[in-house]
């Protein structure tokens, strides 16, 4: 099938998913769960087909971890599908209602996208969130996920449709593109007749390429440069385990700490703790001052730039907050900065001038995360200044329509 006749097939669906109840569009969702369950042992099959290729294309750890597949991370995906059941449904609702001198009565209510494209990285759990807050949103979704993962998305998609098929629901809201070939993603991107949002998941390079060629209109999501800055007042104790959750929990992720700030009233006594804790798992690279305190490798320049996704970590002694905020100004990416401190003016300096999606007093940048928000599963991180900003669940897969009721009104 081709692309266009996909997107058609997609536009029809969508004409009776935007106005579906509630209950029937959570049918369909618990079948789909039922269906993952079901299909388990065909999924890791699957999947395992695109780790060993990772393996033998040498992939970095990091990012096959963010490949594989377990059963744990399936019954993940299935508990993020019923949280999603749990959640209002954001369609049809409004917060304005209000009646004008001449007695018309206007109201602002939220609407389905419609058909919601999106382009994402190697993680197939984003099949199945990406799909169940579309659905739940009363939008249609064409997916298209990396080649690394095709094997894993198909079988996703497959056992997706299989519940679909059990449900009130279409199995025509649901598209994927399962042409490998980077040349689909450019038709994709032109098709404003069928797609009404394209949401880039991914690294600059993709960004990049989408804002060039799109004439659909886009989310943008974003790269992560997340630093943590801990300040002279910062609990020792409670820090390290902050950054070392930040750093080694999954460094493959876009919410990891890369960039370690340090007050310089605090570095002699918090650096060789910092180091203690890490050497043994992560690279620490320091500027001149670090190395002073403890012995690691130089950052330079194109370190405090980067966003390693690895077991790297890049470490900074400044003056104060505000050094620690213009070095975050100046390098940041706008997507999850924390401070850790005990002083509530600097948290609260942090907090309104540090410009990001997410900023932190005291936890983990690993937080930035749909589901750990409560929003069930998440679309993506947007950095984009639009109304969807940071991790984007139901409430930003609707737009709005305003419904105007009147008995005879003319303008003069
Ligand atoms: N803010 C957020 O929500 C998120 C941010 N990220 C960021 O993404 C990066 C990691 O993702 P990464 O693994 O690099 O994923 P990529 O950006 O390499 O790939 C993402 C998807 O885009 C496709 N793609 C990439 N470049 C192009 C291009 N030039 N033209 C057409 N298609 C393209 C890929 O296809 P294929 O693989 O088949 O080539 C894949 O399907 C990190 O920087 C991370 O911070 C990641 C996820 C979420
Ligand atoms: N919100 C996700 C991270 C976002 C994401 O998918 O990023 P990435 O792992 O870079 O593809 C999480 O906390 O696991």
């Amino acid at each position: 099938m081709t692309l266009v006749d996909k997107c058609k097939k997609l536009c029809k669906a969508s004409e009776i998913l935007a106005t579906m109840d509630t209950k029937l569009k959570n049918e369909a969702l618990y079948q789909v769960g039922l269906s993952l369950k079901e299909y388990k042992a065909f999924i890791l099959e699957e999947n395992k087909k695109d780790v060993e290729k990772a393996k033998k294309d040498n992939m970095k750890e990091s990012l096959i971890d963010r490949l594989c597949l377990s059963e744990e991370r399936i019954d993940d995906m299935i508990e993020g599908i019923h949280n999603i059941i749990e959640l209002k449904d954001p369609v049809w609702k409004s917060n304005e209602l209000w009646t004008l001198e001449n007695g018309l009565t206007l109201s602002k209510m939220t609407v389905p996208l419609g058909v919601i494209g999106i382009i994402y990285e190697s993680r197939p759990n984003v099949t199945v969130d990406a799909f169940s807050l579309a659905l739940k949103s009363g939008n249609c979704i064409l997916l298209r996920g990396s080649s690394s993962s095709i094997n894993s998305n198909n079988a996703l998609v497959y056992a997706i449709k299989e519940g679909l098929k059990k449900s009130p629901v279409s199995e025509n809201v649901i598209e994927f593109i399962d042409d490998i070939d980077r040349s689909v993603v450019k038709e994709m991107l032109t098709l404003n007749e069928y797609i009404d949002v394209i949401i880039p998941r991914g690294g600059k390079d993709l960004i990049q390429f989408v804002v060039k060629n799109a004439t659909v209109p886009t989310i943008e999501t974003g790269v992560g440069n997340c630093h943590i800055f801990v300040d002279e007042t910062a609990d020792i104790k409670k820090s390290i385990d902050i950054i070392e959750n930040a750093k080694v929990q999954r460094p493959g992720v876009c919410n990891a700490c890369e960039t370690v700030l340090v007050h310089k009233k605090i570095a002699n006594l918090f650096l060789p703790k910092l180091y203690d804790r890490l050497i043994e798992r992560v690279e620490i690279r320091g500027c001149q001052e670090t190395k002073k305190i403890i012995p690691v490798n130089s950052a330079i320049e194109e370190d405090w730039y980067k966003e390693y996704l690895d077991y790297i970590l890049a470490v900074k002694v400044v003056e104060n907050v505000d050094d620690a905020i213009f070095h975050i100004r100046k390098y940041g990416t706008k997507h999850s900065e924390a401070i850790l401190t005990e002083s509530l003016t600097n948290a609260n300096k942090f907090l309104r001038q540090v410009d990001a999606a997410a900023v932190y007093v005291n936890a983990s940048t690993r937080f930035t995360d749909g589901g750990q928000f409560g929003f069930g599963a998440e679309m993506g991180i947007s950095t984009q200044k639009i109304h969807a900003r940071g991790p984007m669940g139901l409430n930003e897969l609707v737009t709005v329509k305003y419904t105007i009721i009147g008995n005879g009104q003319i303008r003069e």
